[in-house]
């Protein structure tokens, strides 16, 4: 109810509050932002910590990171990443600002030559920030080195105004009533700014004193690790996200009563309807199987930062095409499973006060920021034809291509599904996914050396990444896993997750030969059955994730199931209600009911 200005400040007010309590009891980084969770309203310490303090760390040398890093954990100083720009955003290459070393003054010039240079969509760049990660080509004498990244003051710590030759703004309201207008995203525009030279990130290149452009001895493609970091947070907050909207659907599904009453007995309960369940319960499946890869990736990414850091680069590719892959595959599912989730609550679920219209709001831009899904699949669409020829040339794929490895049992094997509980055996939904993403992605490259096309490997590289998710669903399995009972209800889940994409991409797995109609048909009839087990399960199942009602905020979602006094209650609070005759009466409904009805007289 809060309007766009109410909404900015109260964002202020509670990171601030949060960042006080983060002093004051020492929390751990990490523990800071399980805080920030809390705050659940995006605003520009996201951008601080989750952007400008990693490009730092990650592109900026030990004496730059000692510099800038000291002031910004203290909140000195608050940053963001300005890279995009009104006319290019997917193409970091196609980036126009510039940054000319002026070798008579050892500065900078930063500038914005055009319009569609002008920064935008930035974090926080709007109003909060005072220094931002800026990107911009590169220019030193006369010749143009690409893109890298150079950190800039914009505003004045004294009084926040911005500094000579920067204009910066708010660039206006976002999709729905709240959500992403808590935060300030910004456009920027630098009028021949300087910068001193040591302001450039130097630890991927440097520029010397005489303005010679000296590469290091790391891979360029460092330049973009802020966002690897970043797409791998992501695929948490996409788990989350999603975690709460089936939380909601399923305890009001539980709640809601229609039809099937008999002799004016009660009616039936929309989650015992079949089509409900379908819909619902592969989301529930997927909530489990994208929080088991989120902290898979987490891992895989502290695993690589360990390599980069004793100058060992070999997983850096495995690990671009996992985090692009997955931040891809699971925001988009996440996004479509909102809006699904607001279906399945019927009409009540369209309303503010369930919490889906928000979640769905808020949760919508991840599968366009941090790049946008489709051209992060292309990516690793280009990095599964890099390792298809590699195969070809005999080497032994390794981390989660090693299933190319296997080419020659892959190409051919037949599943040995026969029955509808051959489908409960993990090794068998193994093979057919690994079947389905191999046979993809050679047929990909195959028509690619035919016909060269750059988005050839989409559907390959989902079947890759949905492999992914099914295999550390699996392994996941074979953890210890505690609790009476946890670890069959898991397995449940397992197989909804695996056996609802098979029934979903059904074409792929029997236009590759991997699945006949008949298996097809058996996976659809096994994961009836599962429904039907899950069923009695699926409350504590959204239960366990554990979060308070306040946290999830909704009417249709409350723990105690008393929907309909909260719906009724979030109704009376609505502004509208304020009043029993509404505003706007005397101008605009009086005169005309006096004046028809005066008609009607006549
Ligand atoms: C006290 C402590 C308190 C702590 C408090 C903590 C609080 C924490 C809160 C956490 C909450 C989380 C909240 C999350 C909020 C998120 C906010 C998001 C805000 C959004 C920000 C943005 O959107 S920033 C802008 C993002 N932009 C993009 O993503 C652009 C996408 N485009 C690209 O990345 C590139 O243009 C490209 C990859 C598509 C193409 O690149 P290029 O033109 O160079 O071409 P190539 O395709 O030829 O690639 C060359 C070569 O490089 C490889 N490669 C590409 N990318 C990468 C990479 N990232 N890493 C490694 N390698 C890469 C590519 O594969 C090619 O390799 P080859 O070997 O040549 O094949
Ligand atoms: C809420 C939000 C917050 C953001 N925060 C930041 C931030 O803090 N800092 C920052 O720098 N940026 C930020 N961004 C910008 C974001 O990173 C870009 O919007 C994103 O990278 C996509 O770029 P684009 O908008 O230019 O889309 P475009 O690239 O113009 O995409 C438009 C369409 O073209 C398609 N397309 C593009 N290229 C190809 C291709 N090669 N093949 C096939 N299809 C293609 C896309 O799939 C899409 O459908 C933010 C954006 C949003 C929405």
């Amino acid at each position: 109810m809060l309007s766009r200005k109410e909404l900015f400040k109260d964002t202020l007010k509670k990171a601030a509050h949060a960042w006080k309590r983060t002093v004051e009891l020492h929390l751990t980084e990490e523990e800071a932002n399980l805080l920030r969770l809390y705050i659940d309203q995006p605003g520009y310490v996201d951008l601080h910590w989750v952007m400008f303090v990693p490009a730092i760390k990650g592109q900026g040398t030990e004496e730059q990171q000692k510099k800038w890093l000291t002031m910004a954990y203290k909140f000195q100083i608050i940053g963001t990443y300005a890279q995009t720009e009104l006319g290019h955003g997917s193409n970091v290459q196609g980036l126009e600002t510039t940054a000319t070393f002026d070798p008579s003054t050892d500065e900078f010039i930063m500038h914005s030559p055009t319009l569609t240079s002008s920064k935008w969509w930035p974090g926080g760049l709007g109003k909060t920030s005072t220094h931002a990660v800026v990107y911009a080509r590169l220019i030193t004498e006369g010749k143009d080195y690409g893109i890298h990244g150079f950190i800039m003051q914009l505003r004045s710590l004294d009084d926040h105004s911005p500094l000579p030759g920067i204009t910066i703004g708010d660039i206006g309201g976002k999709f729905g009533s709240g959500a992403y207008n808590s935060m300030d995203n910004g456009v920027m525009r630098l009028d021949h700014v300087r910068i001193p030279r040591d302001q450039m990130l130097m630890r991927l290149a440097q520029v010397t004193r005489e303005g010679k452009y000296v590469h290091s001895d790391v891979p360029k493609q460092l330049l973009y690790g802020t966002m690897v970091y970043v797409r791998q947070t992501i695929v948490a907050d996409a788990s989350r996200a999603l975690s709460r909207a089936v939380c909601i659907a399923v305890r009001y599904g539980a709640i809601r009563k229609q039809f099937g009453s008999k002799a004016g007995g009660p009616e039936t309960q929309v989650l015992n309807y079949k089509t409900q369940q379908s819909r619902l319960f592969p989301f529930l499946a997927s909530a489990y199987a994208f929080r088991f890869v989120g902290q898979w990736l987490k891992w895989l990414y502290t695993d690589v930062t360990q390599k980069l850091e004793s100058k060992d680069f070999s997983t850096l590719p495995e690990a671009h095409a996992c985090t692009a892959g997955l931040k891809s595959v699971t925001t988009s599912a996440t996004a479509d499973a909102i809006e699904e989730c607001q279906k399945l609550c019927g009409g009540h679920g369209y309303l503010n006060s369930s919490g889906l219209p928000e979640l769905f709001a808020v949760n919508l831009p991840a599968c366009t920021y941090e790049g946008d899904n489709v051209v992060l699949l292309l990516q690793v669409a280009r990095f599964l034809m890099k390792t298809v020829s590699q195969v070809a040339s005999g080497k032994q794929p390794v981390g989660t291509t090693a299933y190319m490895g296997n080419i020659q049992h892959l190409m051919q094997c037949k599943s040995v599904v026969n029955t509808v509980e051959d489908w409960l055996n993990p090794a068998a939904i193994k093979e057919v996914f690994e079947a389905r993403a191999l046979r993809m992605a050679v047929n990909c490259a195959q028509n690619i050396s035919k016909a060269p096309s750059q988005e050839e490997g989409f559907e390959a590289a989902v079947a890759h990444v949905q492999l992914i998710i099914v295999t550390k669903f699996i392994e996941k399995l074979q953890e210890d896993i505690l609790g009476h009972g946890v670890k069959e209800q898991l397995q449940k889940l397992c197989g909804i997750y695996a056996l609802h994409l098979i029934h979903k991409h059904l074409g792929d797995f029997l236009s590759t030969g991997c699945v006949t109609a008949r298996q097809g048909s058996l996976a659809n009839e096994r994961l009836g059955k599962l429904y039907a087990q899950v069923r009695p399960n699926a409350v504590a199942l959204v239960d366990a994730f554990d979060y308070t009602d306040h946290y999830l905020g909704s009417a249709l979602g409350r723990y105690d199931g008393d929907v309909y006094s909260a719906l009724y209650k979030e109704a009376w609070k609505d502004p509208l209600n304020e009043t029993v005759v509404p505003d706007g009466y005397q101008e605009h409904l009086r005169p005309l009911l006096k004046q028809q009805l005066k008609l009607s007289r006549l």
